[in-house]
C-alpha cells in the first residue's frame, strides 16, 4: 500500500517544534511519518536554501542532514527498507544508524582525542575466552563515547551536522542513550517515537532507566509537545490482529477481539507440541505459510532454537535469514578468514584453532563455554576423532593456496562435523568468496591481497557487531522475541516453549513480559501462529494455551 499521510501524521509532518514526541500503537505509522516529516523538514532547509543563494552572495548554507537513530540492526534494516521511497531523493542526506554503531563510529573517528590507541573490539564471546587488554565491549562503547563527547572541538563538529534527530522506540531509550542524543543534539530538532505498551528492555540487565516514564522526559524538555496518532493499525487495516495483541497485553484472553481474531483463522493457536520435533513442526508450518505465498516472520526465544530451526530449514531447502545473531556469523567470517591466512602463510595453526573456538561458543546461547571450545583451545584433551579431521584439514589447507583455501574453509564445518551455526558459516562463505576474488585480482602480490582482505573483513565486522548492517530481505527471517521490534511479515510464527525464561516477574499482570506479548503479536499482515511446545507452558503464556484449538 502507498503511504498517503492521515490527518494526525499530516501533522507531525508539517510541524517545526523543536521537541516533538509522537507516540501512537503498533502500526499505526509512527517510523513510516516520521520519514516523511524528515523529507518535510530537508526540503524546507533547501527552499531557504536556495533562497539565501540569491545573486551576490558568495556562500551558501550546508546542506542539511538528518540523523535517526534507532535499536537494532533489525530495526535499521527495515527503516531503510520501508522509508527509501517517502524519502526519496533525500536518502543520502539521511544518516540510518544504531546507538551502538554510531558510539563505535565516534570513537574509531575521534578516539585518539581522549588518549586512546585505534580501538579494537571485543565480542563478547571473546572476552570469556581470552583476555585482551586494550579492548573495548560493546558495553564499553557509549560511556567512552559520552567521554569524547567532553572534548569541545568534538561536540561542536557533530552539533554542526544534522539539523534533526530522530530516535525511534524512544520508550527504550536508557539513560546513557538518552544522554547521547541530548547531547549532540545542539540545535538540532527532535523528534522521538514512542509506544508505552512497547517498552519490552526494562528488565533487561544493565537496562538504566528504561521505562514507559522515558515519555514524560521528552516532555520536560524545551518547547516540548506530544502527537498521539489514531489507534488504527495500518499494517494490519482489519485491526484484527492488533485488537486481539492489545486485549491479551491487558491479560483479557476472553474478550471479544481475542475470540474475532480465533474465529477469522488471523490468529492460530496450537499447544501441548512435542519439544524433540520442534524444528520439524515449525517448518512445516513455515512451509505450509510460504506456500500460501506469504513472508514469514519466525519468532522464538532462544538463540539455540533459532540455529536448529535454521538448520532444518535450509535442508528443507527453504530460502531465509537469521536475524540479530551476529555475532555467530562474525565468529563465522573470522574462522574461515584465519584458515586463509593460514594456507597464506601469514595466520598461525593456532589462530585457526583460536578461531573455531570463538565460532563455537558464539553458537551456542548461556554464559558456559561449550566443551568443543576448551578441546579446540587444547585446553580440554581431544577426542581421536576430533583430532584426525582438524589433522586433515591441517594438511589441506597447509597444501592449498588462498584462492583454493576459501573452499576448504567453506566445507569445514562439515568437515569438522560442527555441531551448530551451520547456516551462519554458509553465509559467511558466500560474504568472503567475492571478497578474496576481488582482492587477489587486484593484487599481484598474494601477500598483499591478504592484507587489503584484512582491512575489508575488519571494517564488515564492526559493522556487524555494532549492528550497523543490513540483512538481505529474504522472504522467511528468524529472530529472536526481542528482536521483532519495528518488524512487519505477512505472516508471523511466534514459537513458546515451558522452558523460556521471560524475566523475572513471576505473578499477574506480568506488565513488562505482557507488553513483550503485545509487540510479538503485532508483526504480522494477515496472520499469526502460536505454537506453544511442551505441556507446562509459562504463566505468562498459560492463558494462550487455553485458547487452542
Ligand atoms: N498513511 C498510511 N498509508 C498507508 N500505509 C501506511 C500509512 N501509515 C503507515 N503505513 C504502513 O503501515 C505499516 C506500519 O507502519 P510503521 O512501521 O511506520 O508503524 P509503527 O507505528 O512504526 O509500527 P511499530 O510501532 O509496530 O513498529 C508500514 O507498512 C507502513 O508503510
Amino acid at each position: 500500500m502507498t503511504y498517503q499521510p492521515d490527518k494526525t501524521q499530516r501533522q507531525v509532518i508539517d510541524a517545526d517544534d523543536s521537541v516533538l514526541l509522537v507516540c501512537g500503537g503498533a502500526g499505526t505509522g509512527k517510523t513510516t511519518t516520521a520519514a516523511a516529516a524528515v523529507r518535510a523538514h530537508l526540503e524546507r532547509a533547501d527552499q531557504r536554501r536556495a533562497e539565501k543563494a540569491e545573486p551576490g552572495r558568495r556562500t551558501r548554507p550546508p546542506t542539511a542532514r538528518a540523523l535517526f537513530l534507532s535499536f537494532s540492526r533489525s530495526s535499521v534494516a527495515q527503516i531503510l527498507d520501508r522509508t527509501a521511497d517517502v524519502l526519496g531523493p533525500y536518502l543520502p542526506q539521511v544518516e540510518i544508524t544504531t546507538f551502538h554503531a554510531f558510539a563505535w563510529r565516534l570513537l574509531t573517528r575521534w578516539g585518539g582525542a581522549i588518549g586512546g590507541a585505534e580501538p579494537a573490539m571485543l565480542s563478547e564471546t571473546e572476552a570469556k575466552l581470552f583476555r585482551v587488554p586494550d579492548t573495548i565491549r560493546y558495553q564499553d562503547m557509549l560511556p567512552r563515547a559520552l567521554d569524547l563527547l567532553k572534548v569541545p572541538a568534538v561536540l561542536e563538529h557533530l552539533r554542526a551536522r544534522w539539523t534533526m534527530i530522530v530516535c525511534d522506540e524512544f520508550q527504550d531509550t536508557d539513560d546513557r542513550q538518552f544522554e547521547l542524543l541530548t547531547t549532540v543534539r545542539g540545535d538540532a530538532r527532535l523528534l522521538l517515537l514512542g509506544d508505552p505498551n512497547q517498552c519490552i528492555y526494562s528488565d533487561l540487565p544493565g537496562a538504566v532507566g528504561v521505562g514507559p516514564e522515558r515519555l514524560d522526559t521528552a516532555l520536560d524538555l524545551p518547547g516540548a509537545r506530544r502527537i498521539d496518532l489514531p489507534d488504527v493499525s495500518h499494517r494490519d487495516p482489519s485491526n484484527v490482529l492488533p485488537a486481539a495483541a492489545a486485549a491479551i497485553r491487558r491479560r483479557e484472553f476472553d474478550h471479544a477481539a481475542v475470540t474475532a481474531a480465533l474465529d477469522s483463522g488471523r490468529l492460530h493457536i496450537q499447544a501441548g507440541l512435542p519439544t524433540d520435533q520442534e524444528a520439524d513442526i515449525v517448518a512445516a508450518v513455515v512451509q505450509d505459510l510460504r506456500v500460501e505465498g506469504h513472508t514469514v516472520g519466525v519468532f522464538s526465544h532462544h538463540i539455540d532454537a533459532t540455529t536448529a530451526l535454521s538448520d532444518q530449514l535450509t535442508h528443507l531447502d527453504i530460502a531465509h535469514e537469521v536475524i540479530g545473531l551476529p555475532e555467530c556469523l562474525s565468529s563465522s567470517i573470522d574462522a574461515q578468514h584465519a584458515m586463509i591466512r593460514f594456507a597464506g602463510g601469514v595466520a598461525t595453526w593456532r589462530a585457526v584453532l583460536q578461531r573455531l573456538a570463538v565460532f563455537v561458543t558464539s553458537s551456542v546461547r548461556g554464559k558456559q563455554v561449550p566443551n568443543l571450545a576448551w578441546m579446540l583451545l587444547g585446553k580440554v584433551a581431544r577426542p581421536a576423532a576430533l583430532d584426525r579431521r582438524l589433522d586433515k584439514l591441517h594438511a589441506a589447507l597447509q597444501a592449498a593456496d588462498p584462492a583454493a583455501a576459501v573452499a576448504l574453509a567453506a566445507d569445514a564445518h562439515a568437515q569438522l562435523g560442527l555441531p551448530r551455526g551451520e547456516r551462519h558459516w554458509q553465509h559467511a562463505a558466500q560474504l568472503l568468496q567475492p571478497q578474496v576474488v576481488r582482492q587477489l585480482r587486484r593484487h599481484a602480490d598474494p601477500a598483499d591481497a591478504l592484507e587489503a582482505l584484512d582491512a575489508a573483513i575488519g571494517a564488515y565486522r564492526a559493522d556487524l557487531l555494532t549492528y550497523a548492517t543490513g540483512e538481505p530481505a529474504t522472504p522467511v527471517q528468524l529472530m529472536g522475541l526481542y528482536q521483532t521490534k519495528g518488524r512487519e511479515a505477512d505472516a508471523t510464527v511466534v514459537v513458546l516453549r515451558s522452558n523460556d525464561f521471560y524475566g523475572p516477574e513471576r505473578h499477574e499482570p506480568f506488565e513488562t513480559g505482557s507488553r513483550l506479548l503485545y509487540v510479538v503479536l503485532t508483526r504480522a499482515r494477515h496472520k499469526t501462529v502460536a505454537l506453544l511446545f511442551g505441556d507446562d507452558p509459562r504463566p505468562l503464556v498459560a492463558p494462550l494455551a487455553k485458547l487452542a484449538m
